[in-house]
């Protein structure tokens, strides 16, 4: 879609203010052209001496009623024309916001954070300011132009009009060339200011890191760089801005003196008065804006186009999930992965190569293997953030992608490797899976997460702000939290990605236990759980090894250890292990 379609639709959908702005305007070029005519007038009448004082002190009364009017209109149709142009920027931001939101791991995966975040800031401002300020200043512009124009040519002096009009063709062809390279130099500005925003993100997200690792200094160095290229490219665009200044001043110069010439050989001759040609000096004088204006708007659709160009492939993306599923419910009925194979983009081996698996409703799976494996890529394409590219996974008899993916969200708990915390208190954060869930039933999912007593430890308890405005948990206490949210969620399939991984193996098996007990009072729960400890899943009632995206081993525990291999030796490693710690 071009800037002109965007900003046409949205002024076709909100021309009510567009058009009470344009009456308002009309007014403020009616009352604005007649201020010279009126001086002229009053000099004209002066010099023949046929204005009395009390004439004089009306004429003046009724300039300076003129100037009121003109203020009160200006601002009158600036704000209702800046209180609809507003609205395309709250548009454009909810449109790019929901997109992102439906956009599966490929698509982040493909995207710089900052990026993003700059095109729903600056790049979304400067398309705004193309549907507000250049719309102004455009109606303005062209208005007072064509009205001015049309009183130097019809009520003063046609031949004047024309000389003075000569040099404005010129202008015309510099007015393009400017604009031109305005658009190259707006494009690399916003694309410089996007680094200089990812660096910002990226660099404050892992200030840890960045400090750990002591590279405070590196970091500042290419903020500084970045940020020194940023300001060049927006240098160089204001450069090419400045550049409409001198073309107007030497337009108007070229007209004025062509003006000043005739109009001086025409006065000299008696076919013009003195109060005449000042009218029409002060009607060029009255061109500077409309020059002006038109220079601006140039730049601001150029800034608009720059940036719509850069927001329009993330607005058009293609979903990197599609959601063309129908079916609300999930199905009663096992969940049956066959012969799945799955290739990252760019991967140069499967992730997943032929896995088939048949869960009954109220089954956990236990899924082990060396990292790498293909653990959490198997998850993925449970929650369908990976889509197979051969191989079928069905729940309750319907492939995966016939079910709508909220359906499948509502049906899915996901506790991922790195679970995220959001600025907001414990409680709430548990209860983001079920925002209408009590104090009572999120303690209760927090008392089976066995982090009850530790959220109890904080300053105000369950109403202690965590996530990056409120206190840092530690990763085990954060993991937690998210199996609390898990378990309020009430969910039918419950996924665990290594999510006990950083909890000491005394809370493991509390947790385990309370997962068991879960089970028991929902038989049809169905979990799966992904883990490098296999302690978590020697209850499973099928554990299943994988090894280069393809399953080597499965079975129970004792079938494993029976079977003597890569499930048997890990697992007496890591009883060794333990029983070195221990000691
Ligand atoms: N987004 C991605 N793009 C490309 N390759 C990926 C991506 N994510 C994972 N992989 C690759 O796919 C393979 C399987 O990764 P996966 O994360 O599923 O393993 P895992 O068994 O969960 O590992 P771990 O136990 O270390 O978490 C690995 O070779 C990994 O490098």
């Amino acid at each position: 879609m071009s800037l002109a379609s965007l900003v046409g639709g949205f002024v076709l959908r909100h021309w009510k203010a567009y058009a009470s702005s344009a009456v308002m305007l009309v007014g403020v070029a009616v009352c604005s052209v007649w201020v010279p005519r009126k001086v002229g007038a009053m000099i004209d009448g002066l010099a023949a001496h046929r204005l009395s004082n009390h004439d004089l002190t009306i004429q003046i009364m009724q300039l300076l009623a003129l100037g009121v009017a003109i203020y009160v209109l200006r601002v009158s149709w600036r704000i209702r024309l800046y209180g609809a142009a507003y609205r395309l920027g709250v548009e454009l931001r909810t449109r790019l916001y929901a997109r992102l939101s439906n956009q599966g791991p490929a698509f982040y995966q493909k995207q710089r954070t900052g990026d993003l975040m700059a095109l729903g800031t600056n790049d979304i401002d400067a398309i705004e300011m193309a549907a507000g300020e250049a719309m102004l200043a455009g109606f303005d512009g062209t208005l007072t132009l064509v009205m001015v124009l049309g009183v130097m040519l019809l009520g003063v002096d046609w031949r004047l009009a024309c000389i003075a009009l000569l040099p404005f063709p010129l202008m015309g062809l510099a007015f393009w060339y400017i604009s031109r390279h305005i658009h190259t130099a707006e494009t690399d500005s916003l694309k410089r200011f996007s680094a200089l925003n990812d660096h910002v993100q990226e660099s404050l997200s892992g200030v840890r890191t960045v400090r750990a690792l002591g590279l405070e200094k590196r970091s500042a160095e290419q903020f500084s760089a970045l940020a020194g290229q940023a300001a060049n490219a927006s240098f160089n665009a204001h450069k090419w801005e400045a550049a409409y200044e001198p073309a107007v001043g030497l337009t108007l110069a070229a007209a004025s003196t062509l003006t000043l010439g005739l109009g001086g050989y025409l006065v000299w001759n008696n076919q013009l008065t003195i109060g005449a040609l000042t009218s029409f000096t002060m009607y060029l004088g009255q061109l500077i804006w409309p020059m002006f204006a038109a220079g601006w708007v140039l730049s601001l659709i150029e800034r608009g186009r720059a940036g719509l160009a850069r927001l329009q492939p993330m607005l058009d993306a293609p979903l990197s999930v599609e959601d063309e599923g129908h079916l609300d419910r999930i199905g009663d009925g096992p969940l049956v992965l066959r012969d799945v194979h799955f290739q990252y983009s760019g991967a140069e081996r499967l992730a997943l190569d032929g896995v088939s698996v048949a869960l009954r409703p109220g089954m956990t799976l236990g899924l082990v293997g060396p990292t790498g494996a293909g653990k959490s890529t198997l998850l993925r394409v449970l929650l369908r953030q990976a889509t197979p590219q051969q191989g079928s996974v069905t729940w309750g008899g319907h492939p995966l992608a016939s079910y709508r993916l909220d359906a499948l969200r509502a049906a899915t708990s996901w506790v991922p490797q790195e679970s995220f915390l959001f600025s907001a208190s414990i409680a709430e954060n548990i209860a983001l899976a079920r925002p209408g869930a009590t104090r009572a039933e999120i303690e209760h999912a927090a008392g089976m997460a066995a982090i009850h007593d530790d959220i109890l430890r904080f300053p105000q308890g369950y109403d202690t702000p965590v996530g990056e405005k409120g206190i840092t948990l530690s990763g085990g206490q954060r993991q937690r939290v998210a199996i609390a949210r898990s378990l309020l969620a009430e969910s039918s399939l419950l996924l665990l990605d290594d999510a006990l991984s950083a909890v000491d193996t005394g809370t493991e098996t509390r947790i385990l236990e309370h997962l068991a007990e879960l089970r028991a009072a929902r038989p049809e729960l169905t979990a799966i759980i992904a883990s490098h400890r296999l302690s978590a899943v020697v209850n499973a009632d099928l554990i299943v090894v994988l090894k280069d995206g393809r399953i080597v081993e499965s079975g129970g525990h004792e079938e494993l250890l029976r079977l003597d291999g890569w499930y048997a030796s890990q697992w007496r490693y890591q009883q060794l292990e333990a029983s070195l710690d221990a000691s």
